[in-house]
């Protein structure tokens, strides 16, 4: 993936302002954003992934243009097939998690029907070890369950790439070690280009191709 983008926003709350000022020139197939709480990591993730609109900048993947300001281009996230995996992984409470998968494949506003079987849908959820708990719905899910329904989620649409939010940051310290191998496996095997946001020194060795480290809204390489 040639990731590339330059991302300048001004955030007002209160008499406070965060400046964000971070870009990137990569073509690394994992990307790693790090930095200090605070420090913009989520704010350049949703920029990447059209959920926030910068005041000025560009985003562009593999050559084609996602964001840019001067010229005034701003595809909406749906147009920019980029999946966005969230911190707590955002399922829906009231969808199984078939629905739950199902739901990234859906048109319209129906939500996938409880019986309904659709075949990519069908793979993810055998991909995942997730066949027994099909039916089940998000509380009834451990932490790890809960991911790997976020990460199916995700890829059944099969994006460029995938953006995860502090993908371990709600695990215990087990399932971390546990969940962190599997996706660097899935990533191996899939060849999914990902972009992954941390403060956890062991993502950074483990994804982190290429580092973009971030400090009060600024960006700076890996040493
Ligand atoms: N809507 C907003 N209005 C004003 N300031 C905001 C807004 N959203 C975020 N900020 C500020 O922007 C800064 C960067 O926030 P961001 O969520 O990107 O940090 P982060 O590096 O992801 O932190 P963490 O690791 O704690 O999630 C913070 O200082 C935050 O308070």
């Amino acid at each position: 993936m040639l990731l590339d983008f330059h991302l300048r926003n001004r955030l007002q709350s209160g008499t406070r302002v965060f400046t964000l000022d971070v870009q990137l020139k990569s073509q690394a197939q994992r990307v790693v954003i790090a930095g200090p709480s605070g420090s913009g990591k989520s704010q350049t993730l949703k920029a990447i992934a059209g959920l926030v609109r910068p005041q000025s900048g560009h985003v562009r993947i593999d050559g084609q243009t996602l964001y840019d300001a001067a010229s005034g281009v701003f595809l909406p996230p749906q147009a920019r097939r980029l999946a966005y995996v969230f911190q707590d992984y955002a399922l829906f409470a009231h969808l199984t998690v078939r629905q739950n998968i199902a739901f990234a494949l859906a048109r319209g506003w129906l939500n996938p029907r409880r019986r309904a079987r659709h075949p990519a849908v069908e793979y993810w959820i055998e991909a995942f070890e997730l066949g027994a708990l099909a039916h089940q719905y998000p509380h009834e899910l451990s932490g790890g369950q809960r991911q790997r329904t976020a990460l199916a989620r995700a890829l059944v649409a099969e994006p460029r790439a995938l953006l995860l939010d502090e993908p371990f940051a709600a695990l215990d310290a087990d399932l971390r070690q546990t969940m962190r191998a599997e996706l660097d496996a899935l990533q191996r095997r899939l060849q999914v280009p990902m972009v992954l946001i941390t403060h956890d020194p062991q993502d950074v060795a483990l994804f982190g191709d290429e580092v973009l480290h971030l400090h009060e809204g600024r960006s700076g390489r890996a040493p």
